[in-house]
């Protein structure tokens, strides 16, 4: 650890000097004892951890050099040692923002100590904050994890930052895989919520008839197996942000109870009777035209007028090729770096061939193939015919045959893209591929696969 500084200003010398012996006696603190005032100023370049001043010094007094103290230093902690009890100066320094205030009595030594053990946790907390929020801000510096520079792209960047600077609801549309959950983080956790959970639901991936105790939850004894009572997702985004992604999927009936709660801020759990306060902000998103389906009757109208708040959408890859190899640089880097091997490049005739497909499924299978494109190169180079696009058709299931991987590779292919189509949701994927869950769960705790 390293060594917390302490400078002690005292003119009487025997008192300083049991001050001295007193706190050196923790090998960590390196502790120096000044006559005045002056003295201490000379030194304060020297950066201490904290002074401790005498109230009654011969050349200033305590007042004066704190004041000098915290003018060139405003973060330096200050405790001030005085003779007497002066409460009116006490409260006034306190006020000021020294650290403490101890009067000298037999007791000063140990109130001393405990007063820098005190300064120092809370030092310690004040660090773990400032850092645990640069994290949060580079984790969420959505430039470098939503890739583009495409102008579409720059247009969104630029709604994310609006998004996120108001509370207004968001709307996020396009199509499949272009990115809609990234950028629905993005605006939460750059918005004044981001120390709030963040609550996605995908609403094409509940059971129809799970639907309501997913979102408004519910009391024991609700409904035949309501076991224990459980909040809904409503509930769990608290002040945060609750994300309901395919939101065109949801039924009229549900419809209509979403609006009463964003309209009341408040709901009952199923079986329940009292109301609980809501607080979250919504944003959804959709790969439908909800106008469109308001026209067809599909969407309630009033409540398309409360989620569309501010609209934005994402274009599809096709229609932003400057962005496709940007973001093949992205994907091969964080292959490359997942699984420990050496950087893999794209050969000029391969870069052409990944310009030249449709991606309809958007960034997402672009993901997918440069992975595969990386497993299949030689010499860490991929040549054209290492890229294989996975989108539906029978020559495409021909090509990806075709390509010679083992069973492992193959299920690692199928568990991955399952797990992409239904959204990390393992237990679904486990049923609609008829294999137990913890193959799963066991190949994503060894990284042998990864979540979306
Ligand atoms: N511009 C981008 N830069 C880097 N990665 C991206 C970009 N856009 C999307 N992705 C990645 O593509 C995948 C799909 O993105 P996301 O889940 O946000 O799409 P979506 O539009 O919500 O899809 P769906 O409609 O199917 O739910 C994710 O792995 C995401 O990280």
């Amino acid at each position: 650890m390293l060594d917390f500084k302490i400078f002690i200003v005292e003119d009487d010398k025997w008192y300083g000097g049991l001050l001295h012996h007193y706190l050196s006696q923790n090998p960590d603190y390196d502790v120096t004892l000044f006559g005045t005032g002056k003295e201490c100023l000379a030194q304060l370049h020297r950066k201490p951890d904290l002074v401790t001043i005498d109230f009654g010094l011969p050349d200033m007094t305590g007042e004066e050099l704190y004041g000098k103290i915290k003018q060139a230093y405003p973060n330096l902690p200050v405790i001030i040692i005085s003779a007497q009890e002066r409460i009116t100066t006490a409260v006034n320094l306190l006020k000021m923002g020294a650290e403490d205030y101890l009067i000298k009595d037999e007791n000063t030594q140990q109130l001393l100590w405990r007063a820098i053990i005190r300064l120092r946790e809370k030092q310690s907390l004040h660090n773990e904050i400032s850092e645990l929020k640069a994290e949060l801000k580079t984790k969420y510096d959505y430039s470098h994890s939503i890739i583009g520079k495409s102008p579409a792209l720059q247009a969104v960047f630029k709604l994310i930052d609006k998004a996120a600077g108001s509370l207004i609801n968001v709307s996020i549309a396009g199509e499949t895989g272009t990115g809609k959950e990234l950028v629905a983080r993005a605006v939460h956790y750059n918005s004044s919520r981001s120390g709030h959970p963040f609550i996605p639901v995908n609403m094409a991936a509940i059971p129809k008839d799970l639907v309501e105790s997913e979102l408004f939850g519910y009391e024991k004894g609700a409904f035949t197996g309501a076991l224990n009572r459980k909040s809904g997702r409503f509930e769990e985004a608290g002040s945060g942000t609750l994300f309901l992604d395919e939101i065109g999927e949801m039924d009229l009936n549900i419809q209509s109870k979403l609006l009463r709660v964003l309209q009341e801020k408040e709901l009952t759990r199923l079986g329940g009777t009292s109301k609980i306060k809501l607080d979250f902000r919504l944003v959804v998103a959709t790969h439908k035209n909800l106008s469109e389906e308001v026209k067809k009757g599909n969407f309630r109208e009033d409540l398309y007028y409360r989620i569309v708040g501010l609209p934005i959408n994402l274009p599809p890859l096709r229609e932003r090729r400057e962005d496709i190899l940007l973001i093949t640089q992205h994907f091969l880097t964080a292959y490359c770096k997942e699984n420990k091997i050496p950087e893999v490049r794209v050969s000029p005739a391969a870069r052409e061939k990944l310009l030249d497909y449709s991606y309809p499924g958007n960034v997402r299978e672009l993901k997918s193939v440069v992975e595969l494109a990386a497993v299949m190169s030689e010499n860490n180079i991929i040549e054209p015919e290492d890229i294989t696009f996975l989108s539906g058709n029978s020559q495409n299931v021909d090509a990806v045959l075709n390509t010679e991987l083992t069973l492992r590779e193959y299920t690692r292919l199928i568990i991955r893209n399952y797990l992409k189509r239904y959204d990390d949701n393992v237990l679904l994927v486990a049923e609609k591929l008829d294999i137990g869950k913890s193959t799963i769960y066991k190949m994503l705790q060894t990284g042998e696969i990864e979540g979306a």
